[in-house]
């Protein structure tokens, strides 16, 4: 019977899951999740996410199940993706189309329903905006308490809205995204009452695999890419792909293409200049759900670079709202730090790492609808004009 344990990535300590602590007590890293006797995976006749049950959460009675149908995204494909990306097959994947508009419901699905598996009434995150809706969500769903530690004058209003609205107990963070999670991590010291939903929770990596397991059983792509900010998904997706590749679920590694905005770009450099340790920046960008300096999961995601042989790309502000511009223009619609992934793509063909003939999929991570930060400038016609 399949079952899951906490590891250490880094010094290989063993946890029960039955904790509520994601740091290792040795050495202070982000435990993994370790999904246990595996090898004869079934997928389930459920949809989504949890056809994927097995080897995302064994253990969980299907009655403990808290979903909102996560998953199933579609794919798309558009010759102006094409001509602008210079890549023939170019793919998005839209993850904007699960129930809060980003991807982060799927991982919220899995840590929420253990959350509940424990017994707990409380839930905390901190975050740029889609965190704090898709856990408001989840929580009130399951009927539990959220409290969000939030940026709120940095944050999308659309996204407070959605916190708002779903519940959510607002804590006003007087600093950016990367001082709410050091607010967080001092709160969990001091609480034990509180379920922690942010990515540092690994059942949030686990649900958030699932993109990979959908894309590979459709397509055979050579890349990957997407946005990074706190690095989950980069976490998720290489260890989608090492737990695939041990099961004989696929028989070749496609490669991962990180992207960050330049503004906010410490992985890059952590990867790039080979640094031993990641050193935080002050971030700054347009794409404000990526606005974030001190990404939690670097070390997680270092080891999905490299795996996957993978690329960290970073582009500027300017790549990010052109290549929304187009992916919007072709009828998709993305918010901005989604549009990193077609951004990096584009930049990656034009230094000749990526080939015409490659094919690529990108992963747009959250809904056009989730920004509504300044007032728009719409050129609007008369009447008059229109008739004449
Ligand atoms: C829309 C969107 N895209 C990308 C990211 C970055 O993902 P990750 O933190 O998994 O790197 C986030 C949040 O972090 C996000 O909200
Ligand atoms: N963009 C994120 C930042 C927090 O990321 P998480 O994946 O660690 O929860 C957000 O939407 O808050």
């Amino acid at each position: 019977m399949p079952y899951s344990i906490l590891k250490c990535p880094v010094c290989g300590s063993e946890y029960q899951i039955e904790r509520n602590s994601y740091v290792c007590d040795r050495c202070g890293n982000i435990l993994d999740v370790i999904q246990k006797d595996i090898a004869n995976f079934k997928k389930t006749s459920m949809k989504g996410v949890w056809r994927y049950k097995e080897i995302v959460h064994p253990v969980l009675n299907n009655n403990q199940i808290i979903t909102k149908m996560e998953g199933d995204t579609n794919i798309y494909h558009h010759p102006k993706l094409s001509e602008y990306s210079g890549i023939k097959n170019i793919y998005m994947k839209h993850e904007g189309e699960n129930p809060t508009g980003s991807f982060k419901d799927r991982g919220m699905t899995v840590a929420v329903s253990e959350a509940i598996r424990q017994g707990f009434k409380k839930t905390l995150c901190a975050s740029t905006g889609n965190t704090s809706a898709s856990a408001a969500s989840y929580s009130a769903y399951a009927g539990i308490d959220s409290y969000v530690f939030i940026p709120s004058k940095k944050i999308s209003k659309n996204k407070l809205l959605q916190a708002y609205s779903y519940g959510a107990n607002i804590v006003n963070i007087d600093g950016d995204f990367d001082t709410a999670m050091s607010n967080l991590r001092e709160t969990l010291k001091k609480r034990s009452d509180f379920y922690v939903l942010n990515s540092l929770n690994p059942w949030r990596i686990e649900g958030q695999k699932t993109i990979i397991y959908e894309i590979m059983e459709k397509m055979r792509p050579d890349f990957i890419s997407f946005p990074a900010g706190n690095l989950g998904n980069t976490s998720a997706f290489g260890k989608a792909l090492i737990e695939m590749k041990e099961m004989g679920m696929i028989d070749y590694v496609p490669r991962l293409i990180a992207v960050q905005a330049e503004g906010a770009s410490p992985f890059y450099n952590y990867i790039n200049n080979h640094e031993e340790t990641l050193h935080p920046v002050r971030a700054e960008t347009v794409a404000s759900a990526i606005k974030i300096g001190n990404p939690v999961n670097y070390i997680k995601a270092k080891r999905s670079i490299e795996f996957s042989h993978g690329i960290v790309e970073r582009v500027s502000d300017a790549e990010i709202l052109e290549a929304k511009k187009i992916i919007d223009r072709a009828g998709i619609g993305c918010e901005s730090a989604s549009a990193t992934s077609l951004a990096g793509v584009k930049k990656l063909r034009e230094k000749g790492v990526l080939d015409a003939s490659d094919t690529v999929v990108g992963i747009l991570t959250g809904n056009l609808l989730k920004e509504l930060n300044t007032d728009i400038q719409i050129n609007m016609l008369t009447i008059d004009q229109v008739m004449s």
